[in-house]
């Protein structure tokens, strides 16, 4: 049986990621793996409903932060770890790096609480005294202003994709202290090239890491 792996996508709204994760799912399947597409805040039917509340109703950071994390743990707990116990490809769209990024960077919440919510939220039985983290995250690297040209339009904005562009650079300015904290587990795209290039960088660095 082949090894369980665990990827997540990552990027400020607008930075192109979505459109990349089905291309990668469809990598891995002609290599014969079996894979799970799935998102965060999302991934079951509890955590669906928390999404809606999260990107609709007001509320306060800590509020906010909790159902990401409450999310997050129905979403392991019921989809991610079967997924990697039964070996397959988890391509989630977004993990605990957004949380720090928009909660923590954007919003200014406490990153030491978030900390501890994290070990709570992300010990699991398969991995004794580890906590479970994505095998890689793919982090597109966006311009605020083009992110912000790329939704323009697009759709009507959530409580996230409606903040000031200073909320995204705070966001973005998260993504890159957690990556440089983290060199091993980031791959950085730059997401500002067109759809083809980034494809490419994207499909480079899972090969990179002997994953595909
Ligand atoms: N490389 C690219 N060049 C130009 N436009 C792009 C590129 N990648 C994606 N887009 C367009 O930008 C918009 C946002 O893309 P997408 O939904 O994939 O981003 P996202 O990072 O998943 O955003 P969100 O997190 O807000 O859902 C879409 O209209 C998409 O077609
Ligand atoms: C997981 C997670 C997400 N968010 C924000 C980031 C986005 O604005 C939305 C999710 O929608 P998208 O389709 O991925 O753009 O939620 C957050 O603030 N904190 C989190 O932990």
């Amino acid at each position: 049986m082949s090894q369980g792996v665990f990827l997540s996508f990552e990027g400020i709204d607008g930075a192109g990621k979505s459109s990349h994760v089905e291309a990668l799912a469809q990598a891995f399947r002609d290599a014969g793996r079996a894979v799970v597409l799935t998102r965060e805040p999302g991934g079951t039917p509890l955590a669906e409903q928390l999404r809606a509340l999260a990107l609709n109703a007001p509320m306060d950071p800590l509020t906010e932060a909790l159902l990401m994390f409450a999310a997050r743990r129905d979403h392991l707990q019921s989809v991610i770890e079967p997924a990697l116990a039964r070996g397959d490809v988890v391509l989630c769209d977004r993990f605990t790096d957004a949380t720090f990024a928009y909660q923590g960077y954007g919003r200014g919440f406490d990153l030491a609480v978030l900390e501890a919510l994290e070990r709570w939220v992300q010990t699991v039985d398969a991995l004794p005294g580890a906590l479970r983290q994505p095998d890689l995250t793919i982090w597109f690297d966006v311009p605020v202003a083009i992110a912000a040209q790329r939704l323009a339009g697009a759709r009507v904005p959530d409580r996230f994709e409606s903040q000031p562009q200073a909320f995204f650079q705070r966001v973005a300015d998260g993504y890159a202290a957690r990556a440089a904290a983290q060199p091993q587990r980031f791959a950085r795209i730059d997401g500002a090239q067109d759809r083809d290039a980034v494809r490419a960088q994207v499909l480079a660095a899972v090969r990179s890491k002997g994953m595909l």
